[in-house]
């Protein structure tokens, strides 16, 4: 590997200070022992002296201050003792980044040792406790060496039993002493600073110096590759580091993909929490009751548990803030018609989180539009204007990036029903394992009481404990009474979303952070592959449903089943629309040909999404930009005929006036612009409110042939489905 210019095969760690925040909990300790058995704490200034030097030395260092018959040692023993005490209760204070780190040099091949002044009874204790044991492939403790630093024996001890030269041996260190003994050694030294500042002729030894470990991760992170995109079943890391991840609208996309894709994070450490707003209170229950969740790959038959999850409501203004102001990252997937009024909580949030002294945030739009991003920015924008003056409102823009992407993978959300009647028989089976387990509870007890307090030589022969020849069928039944339970807590599961396999979300360039997710693609284009992907499947997808309603189909799969169907969506995507798109964009030319292929086999497989899902917001997807009209324009401006589309644009106004009471809102609107003349020409060229905007309907006069012509294909199609001949695709 490379760092800048130094090539290196090994890195060697400090640990008291540089990986672990030990060194402020060691100098606390010595004062309160010294306290103790000395009957005054030692002094500020000796303390920060004897950082990063050896047990030894640190002793003179007291005895030349307090005199030779100074109890170092026992001090020292008791303040261990006591900061052991502390560790094992709290945890190891582990440095941000330190996994990171880690993670990325195991993962690049690179030799590890550790080369600590600390005892190795201490410096393993540490190590196993803060999970990162297994990294190092050696370690040189104070106990290993005779000459403490600075003197560069520990750092030559660990780079020759690694058998590298010292020269390509990255050497992390945070104190003075430390430093010099890296430089002396001929090693690649990196500061980074913990309490005490070097003197500046010292702190010139380090080959760079960071204030933070984070920060040297931000210059190292360029020269480790990006992890290729992780397979289905790949584990998220195993370490977490201290970042926070946000969902805006936490539905089938956030929670059933940005989530994912939160969760594998950059490869080496993933996020410690993810925040999910949403209005859905059941699934807020469902999902904070166990702090996780499932998403199910119907085509592989396999689960990804989610965690930690918390879900907050999406009104819950002071959360939502909160939210914002935490997060590292926020994913909006949000319904489009839902931005205007979601803008406001957007602005409410950015406002505190800057107000707090917050960094720069990425917000990533998971939508399905063409400038989602400038949509988005717009909204916020024109709330932040409500709520706060036009510097303070440019201020809060420049620091955010709205990043766009593009969505290939389709996720549905569980049935509501479904979900409800499996979590109750789950917590009625953990209910009745619990009860089962109370009764057993005395046996329990007493067998492993018995087992105990038996020697090794009798326990060998306590197959049958002698109170229990009494009742031995009662304790092996207690004792399976156990495993029962927990088989039932593990049972007690939601799986939320079912989802297609993993497949990369494309972004937009210019944010550092998305840049670094592994399973997103950071495309220059976005826009260009956004218009495709919306104009070639959304589209189609689209008409699949509304055709698929027309025949009583109710999911996509079924739909895609019926030949009728299935010839339609074919022939749209590579008659009418991929003709056009190629010679709008040929560059795209094997990302448009490899994906009429798949998305016609993912949607044959779709048997679990709606078609009523897919086919919402009908009056969205008819507006003369859009992917049904909007692609016919662009059809017909390249001279293609695009019968298919117009048809399905029949199909769209046909679901919605044939619907006794639509439930979708679009729908109901689309209906009664039809009744009040039975003409589709009104519902086309529409141009009333539209969320609070105006709605982009066809032009009467300028549209006039395309509107006669879907007029045209609408009458046919009723009559025929009149005639109880199922809507037959005219051109079949
Ligand atoms: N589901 C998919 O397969 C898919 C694929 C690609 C892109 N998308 C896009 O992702 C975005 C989210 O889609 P989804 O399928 O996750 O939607 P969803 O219906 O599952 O809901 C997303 C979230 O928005 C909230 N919400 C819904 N209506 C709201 C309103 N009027 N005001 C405030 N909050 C509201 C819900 O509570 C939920 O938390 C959409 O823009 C969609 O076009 C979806
Ligand atoms: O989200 P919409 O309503 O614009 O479109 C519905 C579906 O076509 C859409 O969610 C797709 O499933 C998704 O874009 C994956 O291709």
């Amino acid at each position: 590997m490379r760092f800048f210019d130094k090539p290196f095969t090994a890195a060697i760690f400090d640990m008291d200070g540089t990986m672990f925040d030990t060194e402020r909990l060691r100098m606390d300790m010595l004062k309160k022992a010294a306290r103790e058995l000395y009957g005054e704490e030692m002094d500020d200034g000796l303390l920060i002296d004897c950082l990063g030097v050896s047990a030894i030395t640190a002793e003179q260092m007291a005895r030349e201050r307090y005199g030779q018959n100074y109890p170092y040692r026992e001090i020292r023993a008791r303040a261990d003792e006591m900061e052991r005490e502390y560790i094992h209760r709290q945890g190891v204070p582990v440095k941000d980044g330190l996994y990171n780190l880690l993670e990325r040099l195991k993962k690049n091949d690179v030799f590890l040792a550790l080369a600590t002044s600390s005892r190795r009874a201490v410096a393993e204790d540490y190590l196993i406790q803060a999970k990162v044991y297994r990294y190092f492939n050696i370690l040189v403790c104070g106990d290993d060496v005779a000459k403490g630093k600075p003197d560069p024996e520990i750092f030559l001890k660990a780079a020759s039993e690694l058998m590298c030269p010292p020269s390509e041996c990255l050497i992390f260190e945070d104190s003075p002493n430390g430093l010099a003994a890296a430089a002396a050694a001929g090693g690649i030294p990196i500061f980074i600073q913990d309490i005490k500042e070097p003197e500046p002729g010292v702190k010139a030894l380090a080959f760079r110096a960071y204030d933070a470990m984070t920060e040297f991760l931000d210059d190292f992170a360029p020269f480790t590759p990006k992890l290729p995109m992780p397979k289905l079943n790949e584990q998220f890391p195993l370490n977490d580091e201290n970042i926070t991840a946000g969902i805006h609208g936490f539905g089938a996309i956030g929670g059933g993909y940005l989530a994912p894709i939160f969760s594998h994070w950059d490869g080496y450490t993933r996020p410690r929490r993810i925040i999910g707003a949403t209005r859905n209170q059941l699934m807020i229950h469902l999902v904070n009751a166990l702090g996780k969740y499932r998403i199910r790959y119907e085509s592989q038959a396999y689960f990804q548990t989610i965690s930690p999850v918390c879900l907050i409501h999406m009104d819950d203004e002071a959360a939502m803030c909160s939210m914002y102001t935490q997060s590292d990252i926020i994913g909006l997937a949000l319904p489009e018609n839902a931005i205007r009024q979601q803008a406001g909580t957007i602005a409410s949030g950015l406002r505190a989180r800057y107000a707090s002294l917050g960094k720069d945030l990425t917000i990533l739009i998971a939508m399905n539009k063409t400038g989602a991003a400038r949509f988005v920015r717009q909204h916020v924008k024109s709330a932040l204007t409500s709520i706060t003056d036009t510097a303070e409102t440019e201020q809060i823009l420049a620091r955010t990036r709205f990043v766009e992407t593009v969505v290939n993978r389709m996720v549905m959300p569980v049935s509501e029903d479904f979900l409800l009647s499996k979590f109750q028989n789950d917590l009625y089976l953990l209910h009745h394992n619990m009860q089962d387990i109370f009764d057993h509870m005395n046996e329990i007890t007493r067998f492993f009481l018995q087992m105990a307090k038996s020697s090794e030589h009798k326990r060998k022969k306590l197959q049958t404990p002698a109170w229990t020849e009494t009742e031995p069928v009662n304790v092996s039944k207690s004792l399976s009474v156990l495993r029962h339970l927990s088989d039932a807590v593990n049972e007690v599961t939601n799986t939320m979303f079912i989802a297609e396999p993993d497949m990369p979300l494309y972004a937009a360039s210019g944010s550092p952070v998305v840049d670094s997710l592994r399973q997103v693609i950071v495309v220059e284009d976005i826009r260009s592959l956004q218009e495709i992907k919306n104009k070639l499947s959304n589209g189609t997808h689209a008409v699949i449903a509304w055709y698929s309603m027309l025949l009583g189909y109710q999911t996509i799969g079924q739909g895609m089943g019926d030949p009728r169907v299935e010839s339609l969506a074919r022939r749209m995507m590579k008659q009418e629309i991929m003709p056009a798109l190629l010679k709008e964009a040929p560059q795209f030319d094997r990302y448009i040909q490899d994906f009429i292929g798949s998305f016609i086999k993912r949607c044959r497989k779709s048997f679990k999404d709606r078609c009523s899902r897919v086919g919402r917001d009908v009056l969205r997807k008819l507006q003369r930009e859009e992917r049904i009209i909007g692609t016919i324009r662009l059809s017909q401006s390249y001279g293609i005929t695009t019968d298919g589309l117009e048809f399905g644009a029949a199909c769209a106004i046909l679901n919605c006036v044939l619907a006794e009471k639509p439930v979708d809102a679009e729908a109901k609107k689309v209906k009664s612009l039809y009744a009040a003349h039975h003409s589709v020409a009104d519902v086309l060229s529409y141009s009333g409110d539209y969320h609070r905007g105006l709605y982009k309907g066809l032009d009467r006069e300028a549209d006039h042939g395309l509107i006669m012509r879907v007029q045209s294909r609408f009458d046919a199609l009723r009559e025929s489905l009149d005639h109880q001949t199922a809507g037959r695709y005219p051109h079949e």
